[in-house]
């Protein structure tokens, strides 16, 4: 904890004095077939051109086999650490077209480049230092045809230069994340085909690359720097791209970009107090300025084709090298100090709780150690019962599998001893029957000597003949009892009739003498001295209004009766209906015999087979024959009653009997209700006379 305080004493960087750094200039040689090569290496750091004799020396030179890794290791990497500590970066790719300058920036499929490189090493080194909170942003950005274009943003759009904030920033967290960022802005960029270069670049590009680290303890130092990677486009001679048209403009503006830029750099390799250098005579130049002439470590990486063809380009590109590494930029970190008493006191008293957490930490793995030190023992005996308990589970458990296995095995016998069982009583019911059927053949053999498959068809169907039998006896008794209430009815009626035409015939004989009449008579002759007369009448009267009654009570009951009559009907038709159903029955039952007498055929044959294969079964039979004699004299005697019980045709007859009375009392159904019609007629004609006897009573003030 001390040293974490004594951080908090320091308050400044020691990188943070200005100090002047020199351009760093790296000369990279493109690899070529040609064996006609304009310049030879002289060591590291020089090249001889051959026709002119002149030499080039710069910080580092790069041969066909050096690959990006080598440069970035050796110029690149040392600027980016510095960024980290708040430095400002540039490294710019400057050289004739088709030299290189993409091929060592972006890299290839074969070896990545040198702003992979840069990405992946920031990344890599911002997750190791723990120390500090560190946040990395891109913004990708080009110089077309003397405009600025945005890469990160979709529909390009131009910007003014030197205002960096309105770029779109990304911040970067994966090389992944980053390669989908970069990867839209190569798709914006600006690349054409020439007759030097089938995928030239058309433009200026610059990746920025904005570092900020902040410091999690004392002395809370931000840091803040940018690191520029430039992909220069190429200078051309227009006259050996061929380009025309819009290739030609570019190009054109291109070279005048490319020219301010040389101007600029000749002017500060001249170094004079108080000169004016001009920025302003491209964007290029004035995006640059800072790398140039400012706060900013650069590297200017040199890219040269060795054919010789392009012997004047490349040789200008080493000297536009050699005056470039001349130009000296005064730098300093990008770095404050958080001056935050707030957070400092915070942060003691973090330090204090740390502590003291610490303390307590201590205090406690010293209380650990002597509960372990005296647990010791009991942890043995605990152990030891554990062990003891492990080897009882061992053996509970098996006796449990024992158990299981037991159990299975007893269910096992359990359901064999019940499939047993069963096949044991199939086995008694199939021989109770086999016996059935051979005593039953033996007899027929016994009897009748030889075995007649019909005979055997109607013994076996005697017993539904006979519950056929006992239905149409039971109808038979039925319709005796009905015939039965008919005779009764009948008799009840004839009373009844009897009475009635007693009745009406005595009515019939008065009518003459009608006690109105009279009464009207007698009351127009002499109706005061007539009083005996009229009481004769009026009792007269009242006996006739009790006769009328009574008929009227005894047509009552006839009307019972012929509902009654009606209701007997309906069930003469319903019994009718029965016997024809019964008929049906007796068809279907018909087919099932014949079916029956194939599967009884069947069994005789198998029978005989029984028979001609056992011979010790005919042995045995021959043998019990005298004691079977009897027995199947009397099944003989049996069988013949059986065959009394009525036949089919004697059924059919019964049935035609059955119906021939039913007609009949259908018959005579039908003269009761002519009967009956006839007696509500005399019922109608007796009601009419009551009412007259009733009008009469009235007219004659007679009280009934
Ligand atoms: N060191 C190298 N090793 C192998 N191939 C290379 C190397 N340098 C360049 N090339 C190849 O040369 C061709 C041109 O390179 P590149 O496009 O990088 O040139 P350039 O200088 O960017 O051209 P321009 O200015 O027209 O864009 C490419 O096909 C590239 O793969």
């Amino acid at each position: 904890m001390s040293n974490i305080k004594g951080v908090e004493q320091q308050t400044k960087s020691k990188y943070n004095e200005p100090h002047v750094e020199n351009v760093l200039v790296g000369l990279r040689l493109r690899p070529t077939d040609s064996n006609d090569k304009i310049c030879n290496i002289v060591n590291e750091k020089s090249v001889i051109v051959k026709k002119s004799n002149e030499r080039f020396s710069f910080d580092n030179v790069f041969d066909e086999a050096a690959s990006s890794k080598d440069i970035f290791t050796k110029m690149v990497q040392p600027i980016v650490q510095k960024c980290l500590l708040g430095y400002n970066g540039s490294i710019c790719a400057y050289g004739q077209t088709s030299s290189g300058k993409t091929y060592t920036m972006k890299g290839s499929n074969k070896e990545p480049g040198l702003i992979q490189l840069s990405i992946d090493y920031l990344l890599q080194s911002i997750n190791k230092i723990t120390d500090t909170f560190s946040n990395l942003k891109i913004s990708y950005i080009e110089i077309y045809n003397e405009n600025i274009y945005d890469l990160l943003i979709r529909d390009l759009q131009e910007m003014k230069p030197n205002t960096s904030n309105e770029y779109r920033w990304e911040t970067i967290n994966s090389l992944i994340q980053f390669d989908e960022i970069f990867k839209l802005g190569e798709e914006q960029r600006h690349f054409g085909e020439t007759k030097m270069n089938d995928n030239s670049s058309r433009s200026h590009v610059i990746l920025q690359i904005a570092i900020e680290t902040r410091q999690k303890c004392p002395p809370f130092i931000i840091r803040n720097s940018y690191l520029h990677l430039v992909d220069l486009a190429g200078s051309e001679g227009l006259l050996k791209t061929q380009a025309e048209g819009l290739r030609r403009k570019e190009g054109f503006l291109i070279n005048k970009s490319l020219l301010a830029l040389q101007n600029v750099v000749s002017k500060l390799k001249e170094n004079k107090k108080d000169q004016f250098v001009n920025f302003r005579d491209s964007k290029l130049t004035k995006i640059l300025k800072p790398s140039l002439n400012g706060n900013s470590l650069t590297v200017m990486l040199l890219t040269i084709s060795q054919n010789n063809e392009n012997y004047l380009e490349s040789v200008n590109t080493m000297r536009f090298g050699m005056s470039a590494g001349a130009l000296k930029n005064t730098v300093n970190a990008n770095e404050i100090q958080e001056c935050n008493t707030f957070q400092s006191e915070a942060y003691n008293e973090m330090i204090e709780q740390v502590e003291n957490y610490q303390t307590q930490l201590q205090e406690m793995q010293q209380q650990l150690d002597i509960y372990k030190n005296k647990s010791v023992d009991e942890q043995n005996t605990i152990k030891q019962i554990k062990e003891l308990v492990m080897e009882k589970n061992i053996l509970i458990e098996d006796q449990l599998k024992t158990i299981t296995e037991q159990n299975i095995e007893k269910q096992r016998l359990q359901d064999q001893i019940n499939q047993l069982q069963r096949c044991n009583q199939e086995l008694i019911s199939t021989s109770n029957e086999n016996s059935n059927y051979l005593n039953y053949f033996r007899n027929i053999v016994e009897t009748k000597g030889v075995l007649n498959p019909k005979l055997m068809v109607e013994c076996i169907t005697q017993t539904d003949s006979c519950e056929a039998d006992q239905q149409i006896k039971v109808l038979e008794q039925e319709n005796v009892s009905l015939k039965q209430q008919i005779s009764e009815m009948k008799n009840k009626f004839s009373y009844e009739i009897q009475d009635v035409k007693d009745m009406v015939s005595g009515i019939k004989k008065n009518k003459e003498f009608t006690p109105a009449k009279n009464l009207k008579f007698q009351s127009n002759k002499d109706l005061n001295g007539q009083n005996e007369n009229q009481k004769e009448a009026k009792t007269w009267l009242q006996k006739s209004l009790q006769k009328t009654n009574q008929y009227l009570e005894s047509l009552n009951l006839l009307t019972t009766l012929q509902t009654q009559l009606i209701e007997q009907t309906k069930q003469n038709m319903i019994l009718r209906n029965f016997l024809d159903k019964k008929e049906q029955e007796y068809t279907e039952l018909e087919r099932a015999n014949f079916v029956l007498h194939k599967s009884i055929f069947d069994l005789q044959e198998r029978l005989s087979e029984i028979q001609n294969d056992d011979k010790k079964e005919n042995a045995w039979k021959m043998n019990s024959e005298k004691s079977n004699k009897q027995e199947s004299l009397i099944k003989k005697r049996e069988r013949q009653r059986l065959y009394q019980s009525p036949t089919k045709d004697e059924l059919k007859r019964n049935l035609f009997r059955q119906e021939q009375r039913n007609q009949i009392y259908e018959k005579e159904l039908n003269k009761y209700m002519k009967n009956l019609d006839q007696i509500s007629k005399q019922k109608q004609e007796l009601q009419q006379f009551s009412h007259h006897l009733y009008m009469a009573c009235i007219e004659n003030n007679i009280q009934i």
